[in-house]
């Protein structure tokens, strides 16, 4: 949020459009906030908190089943079909209209088959909670130095590890 504002501004904007400044949001509110949930997607698509790569990423060119898998394939960072994938953009999940498409693809960070994470939806209904209730207080922006400079934090890197 604090990289990039406008997209803060926009969910802002539509939280005291649709919720007022009385009273924080609540799951009631979740279908007329397309906007916070394309924001927990990509958020999810782009950096997610515990990524699925560790144990699973492919060191090595593959094929299974048939399928060419290239070593260090990343399908959420997939620039054919996300361009640009580092860049933060809410609007891969909207439509003209500003509704939620039906790209689901951010689940695959919660795994697949029979390991699926179970926590899921616990997961996605904190996400929701907590970023509709923090961005309808909050505005988030870069901290300020001694001097009183704002501190650059666009070149800040992930460490990976278990968590991220
Ligand atoms: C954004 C938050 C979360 C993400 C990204 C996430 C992601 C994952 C992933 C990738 C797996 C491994 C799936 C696999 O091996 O294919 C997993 C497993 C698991 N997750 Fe989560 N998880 C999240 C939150 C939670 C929460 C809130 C809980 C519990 C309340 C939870 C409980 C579990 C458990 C128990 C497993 C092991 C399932 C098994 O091996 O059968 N997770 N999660």
């Amino acid at each position: 949020m604090v990289q990039y504002p406008e997209a803060q501004h926009r969910a802002q904007e539509a939280i005291d459009a649709v919720v007022g400044r009385d009273r924080f949001p609540n799951f009631e509110d979740r279908p007329a906030l397309p906007i916070i949930d394309a924001l927990i997607r990509e958020t999810l698509r782009r950096a997610p908190a515990l990524p699925v790569d560790l144990p699973h990423g492919v060191t090595d060119d593959d094929i299974y089943e048939g399928y060419f898998i290239s070593k260090g394939s990343a399908i959420l960072h997939d620039e054919v079909r996300f361009v640009n994938p580092m860049k933060f953009d809410p609007d891969r999940f909207l439509d003209a209209n500003g509704q939620l498409t039906n790209d689901h693809s951010h689940l695959l960070v919660f795994g697949f088959g029979r390991r699926m994470c179970p926590g899921r939806h616990l997961a996605d209904a904190s996400l929701w909670s907590a970023m509709a209730c923090m961005l309808a207080m909050f505005d988030f922006a870069r901290a300020k130095d001694a001097q009183g400079r704002e501190i650059n934090i666009d070149d800040a890197e992930w460490s990976n590890g278990l968590t991220r």
